[in-house]
């Protein structure tokens, strides 16, 4: 199957800034991508490029093989979903959905044919003649959704869709869009600010940073192998490092810093990344671990685990404690934070 979204060397910029820089993205169809990155980093200009609302610099966009880089908006075979879904208040639900095919001069009875089925897969065949002011926030979400299908495109782009509801409705209409998709089998790609937002929905994430892809992967597999600082802080909590090569043959923390023999570190400006359920909290040393003598200084209670500020070597470690593992530990309680070399990931960059 080729792909149904390729983008090549794209870059667009706003008054001499640059907003997209040498951005490569190839999606595979019925895929779910998250857009995700920081307020700025350049997330909505791709989409727009995308969609054909910016043009581009330089580079191409291709969907299904077609090269639309300079295609009007209404040419592209793909379609948008905005954060303010409008919906036309005096219409019926059913009339919202039909009224795109319509425009494009599609016959009455087969404008409302599609946007039955439209609805049928949003699931809301039922609620077809009711007024949006008569439907719930995560109803009227999915009635924009129905809108967005009904021509049955190839690419669906979303642009923080759920951004308008509450947590609570978030969550529950994130698990319904991840349905919705499924059943649809169309690639969408999904631009949110939210990393658990991207962890839960998307089949893989592509991580921004400054109009630049950091990384391209599934959330797992980011979180468990940053390639960089910003993707490391980024996604999930990280203790990130200083690192210094001393050149002898030891790893240990030192002022602040993992050394590391020189032979065995990369060349370069390196952050040492040591995620918190790596870091075990003992008050005798554990064998078979590098064992830092430390000082407990802070307990965090979060939900079902709690986080423990350590101060250890001149740096201060925060390790993921589950509540079994705290018994007895208090604030000032000298301890052991016992970690592995092979836990700690080396990436480009400053800590
Ligand atoms: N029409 C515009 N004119 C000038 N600068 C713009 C324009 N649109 C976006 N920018 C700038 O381009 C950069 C990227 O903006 P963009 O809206 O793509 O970011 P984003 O990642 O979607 O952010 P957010 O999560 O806050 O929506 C920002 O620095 C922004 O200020």
């Amino acid at each position: 199957m080729s792909p149904i979204l390729v983008i090549d060397g794209l870059s667009k910029h706003f008054g001499g800034q640059p907003a997209l820089t040498a951005i490569e993205l190839a999606v595979e169809q019925g895929e779910f991508i998250a857009l995700l990155g920081p307020s700025g980093c350049g997330k909505t200009t791709l989409l727009r490029c995308i969609a054909g609302f910016l043009t581009p610099e330089a580079g191409t966009i291709r969907v299904a093989g077609e090269d639309v880089t300079h295609l009007p908006p209404y040419r592209r075979p793909l379609n948008t979903v905005f954060q303010n879904y409008a919906l036309f208040p005096h219409m019926s639900v059913a009339e919202n959905v039909a009224y795109g095919p319509r425009r494009q001069g599609v016959a009455k009875d087969e404008a409302a044919k599609r946007a039955a089925e439209a609805l049928e897969l949003v699931g809301l065949a039922g609620l077809s003649e009711r007024l949006p002011a008569q439907l719930s926030g995560g109803q009227q979400q999915r009635v924009a959704l129905a809108r967005a299908i009904v021509n049955r495109p190839q690419l669906l782009l979303l642009d923080e869709p759920l951004s308008a509801l509450d947590l609570k409705l978030r969550k529950k209409v994130q698990s319904e869009l991840k349905q919705i998709q499924h059943r649809l089998g169309i690639a969408f790609l999904f631009v949110t600010h939210d990393q658990e937002e991207a962890m839960t929905l998307a089949d893989r994430i592509v991580l921004m940073n400054r109009g630049r892809i950091e990384q391209i992967g599934r959330g797992q597999d980011i979180y468990a192998r940053p390639a960089t600082r910003f993707a490391a802080d980024f996604i999930g909590d990280a203790n990130l490092l200083v690192v210094d090569r001393r050149g002898d043959d030891g790893f240990s923390l030192l002022d602040g810093a993992i050394t590391l023999p020189a032979a065995d570190a990369p060349q370069g400006n390196l952050t040492g990344v040591l995620r918190p359920e790596d870091i075990l909290v003992t008050t005798e040393p554990v064998a078979e671990r590098l064992a830092l003598p430390g000082v407990v200084s802070d307990i965090v209670h979060v939900g079902s685990h709690a986080s423990v500020a350590l101060a250890v070597g001149g740096a201060t470690l925060t390790a993921r404690l589950a509540p079994s593992a705290l018994a007895g530990l208090s604030v000032g309680q000298p301890v052991f934070a016992n970690i592995r070399l092979s836990d700690l990931r080396l990436v480009p960059g400053d800590a």
